[in-house]
């Protein structure tokens, strides 16, 4: 399938995921809207905090208690599912895409593998240290097989051979079966993530890897259900900088050679700088830029996103300038959180208008090119800037 304009795979509307905790209620992810083309790289890039990784679990529904996703749409494309659904619930469909949020669970999770893989920054959170890691892998070659010799069952998928119950399944002992092809086709998946002597390798344990080469044995597990969609969060952070650009390079390459989305997140805007191909930042649970790799690096509208690009020099204290922006993320408790754009406490250019929470505005540039800032489609005026202490001892501390 060659298409001249790359279809979206993944289009992500008003999302809220919110964590009911005794502080009260955290508005992690706040109406965040992007979209995913296939066979690009997607990057997410924002502070600590600012809800990258709770976007990410929320599409592969690994968001835990005392979490859930609250509202919005998760509009996957995949024409056989769409068929497969649509009867039963039309509403969920739109042409060949699916609200993966209106499917019931167990459809949902056997979408986990075949259709979206999520990589961590620690391997170990993905690889169990008591098998080997071509049997993980292979294990995770029998979901695919499972999922797609029924690919038209709604009734078997319904069954659930996500890869949640297939590892409860393989942990009572004697009962865990992988078939021989499945392992020759570990060994293949070692190979292509770059694991030498791979037909050794595939029966060592994780602690016989190097933290590098565990990595992409996560990540070949990870393409073993030929997903759709990769999402790896801060696949390198914990790497030295030689292998992070190893890994880096690795993503690159499969990402072309098997026709895959990733979703890349990092608070790094350098490996987004050298991997993307477009980009949504995020701030306080919103994305409050969007755009191509050009329009957020050359053509920045928010000044969030120049700040991240260190684009305002701090000059009055330049030993603080490694600290991307002055001031801290914002409280995310609801009750917190003030009715105005979130950065305006921090940002340079506030203005009056600020103290209105702004709505996503086309920045002009590339068509796909928005921002939640009234600078997207206005100029900033100083006649109507904020003082520089209106915030102090206001409604942020
Ligand atoms: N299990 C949880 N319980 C309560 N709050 C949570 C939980 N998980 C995440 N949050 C909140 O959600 C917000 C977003 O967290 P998230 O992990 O998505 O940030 P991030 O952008 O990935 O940051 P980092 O770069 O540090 O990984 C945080 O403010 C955090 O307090
Ligand atoms: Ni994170």
């Amino acid at each position: 399938m060659v298409a001249d304009t790359p279809e979206d795979v993944l289009r992500v509307r008003n999302l809220h995921t919110e964590f009911y905790t005794e502080e009260g209620q955290v508005n992690a992810v706040h109406g965040v809207d992007f979209t995913v083309r296939g066979g690009e790289v997607f990057g997410l890039v924002g502070e600590s905090g600012s809800g990258k990784s709770v976007t990410a679990l929320s599409v592969v529904d690994l968001v835990e208690d005392p979490g859930r996703v609250s509202e919005g749409e998760i509009w996957y494309r995949n024409a056989d599912l769409a068929d497969r659904v649509r009867e039963d619930d039309p509403e969920a469909v739109d042409g060949d895409f699916v609200d993966v949020l209106r499917l019931p669970e167990a459809e949902r999770r056997a979408l986990r593998g075949p259709s979206f893989s999520m990589i961590f920054q620690d391997p170990m959170s993905s690889l169990d240290p008591s098998m080997t890691v071509g049997k993980q892998i292979a294990e995770a070659v029998e979901v695919q097989r499972r999922a797609s010799s029924n690919p038209r069952s709604t009734r078997s998928r319904t069954q659930g051979y996500g890869l949640g119950s297939l590892l409860v399944d393989s942990m009572i002992p004697g009962r865990s079966y992988v078939s021989e092809e499945s392992m020759e086709r570990a060994v293949e998946l070692l190979d292509l993530v770059g694991i030498p002597d791979a037909e050794d390798r595939v029966d060592e344990y994780p602690h016989q890897f190097s933290g590098g080469m565990l990595q992409r044995a996560m990540i070949a597990q990870a393409l073993a259900g030929e997903p759709d969609v990769l999402i790896a969060d801060e696949p390198t952070t914990a790497l030295d900088v030689t292998i992070q650009a190893q890994i880096l390079g690795l993503l690159r390459r499969l990402q072309r050679e098997e026709d895959m989305s990733v979703v890349l997140i990092t608070h790094n805007l350098g490996v987004i700088a050298r991997m993307a191909d477009r980009v949504g930042v995020m701030y306080a649970g919103e994305v409050v830029e969007r755009g191509t790799l050009d329009d957020i690096f050359e053509d920045p509208t928010h000044p969030y996103t120049h700040g991240l690009l260190g684009s305002i020099p701090d000059l009055d204290d330049p030993a603080e300038r490694l600290q991307p922006i002055e001031g801290n993320v914002p409280s995310l408790v609801d009750a917190e959180m003030p009715d105005r754009c979130y950065f305006a406490d921090r940002c340079p250019n506030a203005m009056e208008q600020c103290l209105e929470k702004p709505a996503e505005r086309s920045c002009g540039g590339s068509d796909q090119h928005a921002a939640k800032c009234v600078l997207a489609d206005g100029e900033y005026d100083e006649s109507r800037a904020l003082p520089d202490d209106y915030f102090d001892g206001g409604d942020d501390e």
